[in-house]
């Protein structure tokens, strides 16, 4: 199992008259087994959290210790390795290759990584739940928003990773749709021992939660 913790995390953008302080002395731990929601305003460092759990970005101070260990200890190749085992994303730009069809998406994650990824019939599972079947052959370009979403849920999951981190997953869908995302990301948490974190200012998801951080003004306090 993974372990992926936040240690004392700050992160200021810019200098002078411009800065902004958008995390302040973070502790965060991502939970096996558990489904965790921050939830926070706009502006409040969500995405900036998320992205320095995940390692998109640095913070300006503190520690971010994956398997207990700093990650500035490991070589940027034993990282990023690590990372594309054990880390799956759902980020707010979807990162979906525009000139692949959904299925294509998915094979793409087989060609980067070839071993451990879901089988076939559990994924058959996650594509029903997440109701896509009948998107496979289309472009990110045909997809609603909702759609798009629902597709980039289905991608970060098929790697099998032990760590899921989502940012706004549910910002584009319906109050059904939110139900069956929020029933999914705590039964992945719990059926399969995955930490999953999501960030988000969706107060429907709260429900689903095991525990529940609210984050405001870059500073965190746990709620549930
Ligand atoms: N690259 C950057 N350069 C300068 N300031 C930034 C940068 N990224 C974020 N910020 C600032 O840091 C603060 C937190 O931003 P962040 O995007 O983490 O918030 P958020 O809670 O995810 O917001 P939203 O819900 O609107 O996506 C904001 O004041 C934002 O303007």
């Amino acid at each position: 199992m993974t372990s992926l913790k936040l240690e004392n995390i700050s992160k200021v953008f810019g200098a002078g008259s411009n800065r902004v302080t958008a995390l302040s002395d973070i502790e965060f731990e991502a939970k096996n087994g558990e489904f965790t929601l921050i939830i926070g305003p706009s502006g409040s460092g969500k995405s900036t959290l998320l992205t320095i759990l995940g390692g998109l970005q640095t913070p300006t101070s503190g520690k971010v210790l994956l398997n207990d260990q700093n990650v500035e200890n490991y070589t940027p190749k034993k990282l990023e390795y690590l990372r594309l085992k054990n880390i799956g994303f759902v980020l707010q730009s979807y990162n979906l290759v525009p000139y692949l069809t959904v299925q294509q998406q998915f094979d793409l994650v087989t060609k980067v990584k070839a071993t451990n990824n879901m089988s076939s019939s559990s994924f058959d599972t996650v594509i029903d739940q997440l109701d896509i079947r009948s998107l496979l052959h289309k472009y990110p370009n045909e997809l609603s928003g909702g759609q798009t979403q629902r597709v980039a849920i289905a991608r970060a999951m098929y790697p099998n990773p032990s760590i899921i981190l989502a940012d706004e997953p549910t910002a584009a869908l319906d109050s059904s749709r939110v139900i069956k995302v929020g029933e999914m990301l705590h039964d992945i948490a719990h059926a399969q021992n995955k930490a999953v974190v999501t960030v988000t200012h969706d107060q429907r998801l709260i429900d689903y939660a095991d525990h529940v951080y609210e984050l405001v003004d870059g500073i965190l306090s746990q709620q549930k």
